[in-house]
């Protein structure tokens, strides 16, 4: 039985309103709603209004949750904010049911700043996942996670441009993909409410296994990669998509691996980066890990600061591609 299911509903709604907002955006972004972080990468007016929009829905049903968001209220306040802050006002007024004044909006995307910790209850959101896909027109997903004592209980995912249907990549594009702790995991349409199970591919051949990986190859080495394809004798090219629609492909079988190998020895990979996508992993029988084998560990506060890179795979043939992760880096 759903232990969750209040949760459940809560989340479908915030993340379909957020979707929302962001497919109003896509459709007449101009340049001036895009800032660049001190990070150097991208945030838009509708990564800030997704998460008012995600933070306002759980507040009033959760009001003790903290949320643990990617994103913060700092360039959108005093005078040289002024501009940005009435357009992300209005584009979330627009999907919520009470409208909120400018300093309720600039609270609830500060909502978001929970350090995160072993401890009770927290979500965490990425408003908009793949920042750099969106701005291209390409693949992105709104991912709110639920944590509870360092475990995912819940995660879902909206993905405006996946198309439903992998097979299918001209025709209905939108889909929302729910995963809660024991019940499995659903894909729904944004045009319906209909859920439909999900797993993972059955491959057990390693060599005639598919892998997904970033676009951008400064999140995840392509150079490493293509080599670690070699030495499991695989052959197909990979899928190059953004965001946390890489775990969705697995999780439906368009894809059987999700390679993200490190660029940098210093970077900490953000929980709010595959909270929902992890447990999307294990809820269609997947198996996901860091590169060395490791079970990721959401205890730490807003980073995965013990682990590595990311491997998600079915469960047959995690075993071999974490071999090769091995032999790769270790040599
Ligand atoms: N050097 C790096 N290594 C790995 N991930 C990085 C990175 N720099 C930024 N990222 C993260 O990569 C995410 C996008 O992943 P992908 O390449 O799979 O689409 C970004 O999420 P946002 O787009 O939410 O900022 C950001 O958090
Ligand atoms: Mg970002
Ligand atoms: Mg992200
Ligand atoms: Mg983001």
């Amino acid at each position: 039985m759903s232990v969750f299911a209040a949760e459940r509903t809560v989340a479908i709604n915030a993340v379909l309103r957020a979707s929302e907002v962001c497919q109003k955006v896509f459709k007449q972004l101009v340049s001036t709603e895009t800032i660049t972080k001190k990070d150097k990468t991208p945030v838009t007016i509708a990564d800030f209004s997704a998460q008012a929009v995600v933070n306002t829905i759980l507040y009033k049903s959760f009001p003790n949750d903290p949320i643990v968001g990617e994103e913060d209220s700092g360039d959108l306040r005093g005078d040289t904010g002024k501009e940005i802050r009435e357009r992300i006002l209005s584009l979330t007024n627009s999907v919520l049911d009470e409208p909120l004044d400018e300093e309720k909006l600039l609270d609830a995307i500060d909502r978001g700043s929970y350090p995160g910790g072993s401890q009770g209850r927290m979500w965490t959101l990425d408003p908009i996942d793949g920042t750099k896909g969106f701005l291209r027109g390409e693949q992105f997903a709104v991912c709110l996670a639920l944590i509870v004592g360092g475990n995912v209980q819940l995660g879902v995912m909206g993905c405006p441009n996946l198309p439903v249907d992998f097979n299918a990549p001209e025709g209905e594009r939108g889909c929302l993909f729910i995963a809660e702790k024991g019940q499995g995991a659903f894909q729904r349409n944004f045009s319906s409410t209909e859920e439909t199970k999900i797993h993972v591919s059955d491959v057990s051949s390693v060599s005639e296994a598919s892998f997904c990986e970033s676009v951008e190859a400064a999140h995840s080495s392509h150079d490493d990669s293509a080599q670690i394809a070699s030495l499991l004798g695989m052959t197909k090219p990979s899928l190059r998509m953004d965001s946390q629609c890489k775990y969705c492909s697995v999780s439906r079988g368009d894809a059987d691996i999700y390679l993200r190998l490190p660029t940098r020895a210093d970077y900490e990979e953000n929980i709010w980066d595959h909270a929902s996508g992890s447990i999307l992993i294990q809820e269609t029988g997947g198996e996901i890990s860091d590169i060395n084998g490791k079970p990721l560990d959401w205890s730490l506060g807003r980073t995965l600061k013990a682990n590595k890179g990311i491997v998600a795979t079915n469960s047959k043939i995690h075993s071999k591609v974490i071999e090769a992760c091995n032999k790769h880096f270790n040599k």
